[in-house]
């Protein structure tokens, strides 16, 4: 069997990446989710993600553990190169990228697309007080990055707003990932 599809979900911090991201693989046991790299303290809450130091993302880079890595916000993301056992048995793999990293995640993975997610731009500032895992200064920080545009070229890119429900939200995104492996 090919390997899954693996699907980008990017989008403003404050969005609701991860929280859709949760939401669609607790609908679907198929759908499943990456467990990210991050040089940020482990107790910050959020996604499941493992922390590690600047040194120990470095040793990573070069040992070649990571398929994609960047950097954004002050902190670096890598995506562990076990991403391609997790392909073998899913309908689907969700990652939460930057929208700065499609263009080489799409050479990298090959069956890829994008879920572009949207939200009204006072929402993205109330998600983020609300959530309290970063503070004033850095919450600005982010939300001057909310309107960075996405790369031309990217051959399946699907808009989605998450300014409702998420339940509408998943409902919507199932709903146009049907044709793929249903
Ligand atoms: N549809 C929604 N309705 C109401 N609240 C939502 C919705 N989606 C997400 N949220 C809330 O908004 C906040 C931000 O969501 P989340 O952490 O998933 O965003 P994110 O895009 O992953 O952000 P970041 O890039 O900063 O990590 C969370 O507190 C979450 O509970
Ligand atoms: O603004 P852009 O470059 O699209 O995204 C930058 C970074 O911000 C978010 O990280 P986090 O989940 O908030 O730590 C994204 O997941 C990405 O890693």
């Amino acid at each position: 069997m090919n390997p899954a599809p693996v699907i980008a979900v990017v989008g403003p911090s404050g969005v609701g990446k991860d929280s859709v991201m949760a939401a669609l693989a607790a609908r679907d046991p198929r759908i499943r989710l990456v467990r990210r790299v991050i040089t940020r303290r482990s107790e910050a809450g959020g996604e499941p993600f493992e922390g590690v130091s600047e040194e120990e993302f470095a040793r990573r880079i070069a040992a070649g553990s990571f398929v994609l890595h960047w950097s954004a916000h002050g902190l670096r993301y890598g995506i562990p190169a076990a991403i391609t056992d997790l392909r073998r048995d899913a309908r689907a793999v969700l990652v939460n990228l930057s929208r700065s990293v499609l263009a080489e995640a799409e050479h990298a993975f090959g069956n890829f697309a994008v879920i572009s997610l949207t939200a009204r731009p006072e929402l993205l500032a109330a998600r983020l007080a609300a959530r309290g895992r970063e503070d004033e200064a850095q919450r600005t920080q982010r939300l001057s990055r909310a309107a960075l545009s996405l790369p031309d070229g990217l051959s399946r890119v699907i808009e989605i707003d998450n300014s409702g429900s998420l339940d509408d939200t998943v409902d919507a995104i199932l709903s146009q990932l049907q044709p793929e492996r249903a």
